[in-house]
C-alpha cells in the first residue's frame, strides 16, 4: 500500500503525557471527520481542527509508495543517533492509512511509535503509544489506550463515560480557538477550572505553539 502523507519534520512532542520528547512528526493526508476545507468547517462533524492536513504539499510530504519508502523518510528526518528513536503518527486521521506494514517497518529501523486518533477507528496494540482525542458526535470505538486527550470544552462531550474507558492518563487540552485570543483565553480558564474540579484529569497545554515550534 503507498501512504499520502502532508508533511513529516523533526521536533518536540508538544502535547501530553511525552511532552517535550525529540519526535519525527508523519502527518497523513486526510481525515474522516472532516473534509479540511474552509467552507465544510461548519458542517463537519470535527470543527475546531487546528491543522491543514490537505494535499501532499508540506515539507518532508508526498506519496510514498510503500512501508520501507515512509520508514526511509523517517529516518532520515531523525538524523544521526540509534537511540530513543520516537516518531509520531498523526493527520489528519492517521488510522486511515497506518497498516501492519508501516508499524513493522518503523519498529524495524528501531522507532517507538506514538498515534495521535481521533478514536473512529480501532488502532493496533502494536503501537507503543495510543493518544485517542474523542470528538462530540462520532463514536469513539477505540476505548483504551496509554491517553485520552479531551480537547475542552466541547458542547456535548461526554467525559464521565470516558472515564470508565481503558486510558492509563487523563487529559485535558484546552481548545485553541484559532485566531480568537479572548476565546481561546476563556478555553484555558474553563480547561484549568474543570481540572481543579476534577483531579483524574491534567493540563496538557500545546507547548509547541507556545514554544515557537512546529
Ligand atoms: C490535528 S489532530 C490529528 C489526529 C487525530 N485526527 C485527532 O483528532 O486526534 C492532533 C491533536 O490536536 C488536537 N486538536 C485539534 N485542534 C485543536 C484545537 N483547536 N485546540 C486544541 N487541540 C486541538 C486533536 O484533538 C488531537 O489531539
Ligand atoms: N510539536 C507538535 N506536537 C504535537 N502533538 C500533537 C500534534 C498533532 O498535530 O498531532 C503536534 C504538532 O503538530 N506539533
Ligand atoms: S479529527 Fe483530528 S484531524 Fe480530523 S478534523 Fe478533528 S482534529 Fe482535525
Ligand atoms: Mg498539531
Amino acid at each position: 500500500m503507498s501512504y499520502a502523507v502532508k508533511e513529516m519534520f523533526l521536533t518536540l512532542q508538544g502535547e501530553g503525557v511525552q511532552a517535550g520528547r525529540r519526535a519525527v512528526f508523519a502527518r497523513f493526508t486526510g481525515c474522516n471527520l472532516w473534509s479540511g476545507l474552509e467552507k465544510d468547517r461548519a458542517t463537519a462533524v470535527c470543527q475546531f481542527c487546528d491543522t491543514d492536513f490537505v494535499g501532499m504539499d508540506g515539507e518532508g510530504g508526498g506519496r510514498f509508495q510503500d512501508a520501507k519508502a515512509f520508514a526511509e523518510a523517517v529516518i532520515a528526518q531523525w538524523g544521526r543517533g540509534e537511540d530513543s528513536r520516537f516518531v509520531v503518527l498523526t493527520g489528519g486521521e492517521p488510522m486511515l492509512q497506518v497498516d501492519d506494514a508501516l508499524i513493522d517497518a518503523l519498529h524495524n529501523a528501531g522507532f517507538e511509535i506514538a498515534i495521535e486518533s481521533n478514536g473512529t477507528l480501532a488502532v493496533p496494540r502494536s503501537i507503543d503509544w495510543i493518544c485517542i482525542s474523542p470528538k462530540a458526535g462520532s463514536e469513539t470505538v477505540q476505548r483504551s489506550g496509554d491517553e485520552l486527550k479531551l480537547v475542552w470544552p466541547q458542547r456535548n462531550s461526554d467525559w464521565k463515560t470516558m472515564q470508565d474507558w481503558d486510558f492509563r492518563n487523563h487529559l485535558l487540552q484546552p481548545m485553541d480557538a484559532r485566531g480568537d485570543q479572548a476565546a481561546s483565553d476563556a478555553n484555558l480558564a474553563a480547561a484549568i477550572a474543570f481540572v481543579q474540579a476534577n483531579p483524574k484529569w491534567r493540563l496538557s497545554l500545546q507547548t509547541h505553539k507556545i514554544l515557537g515550534l512546529a
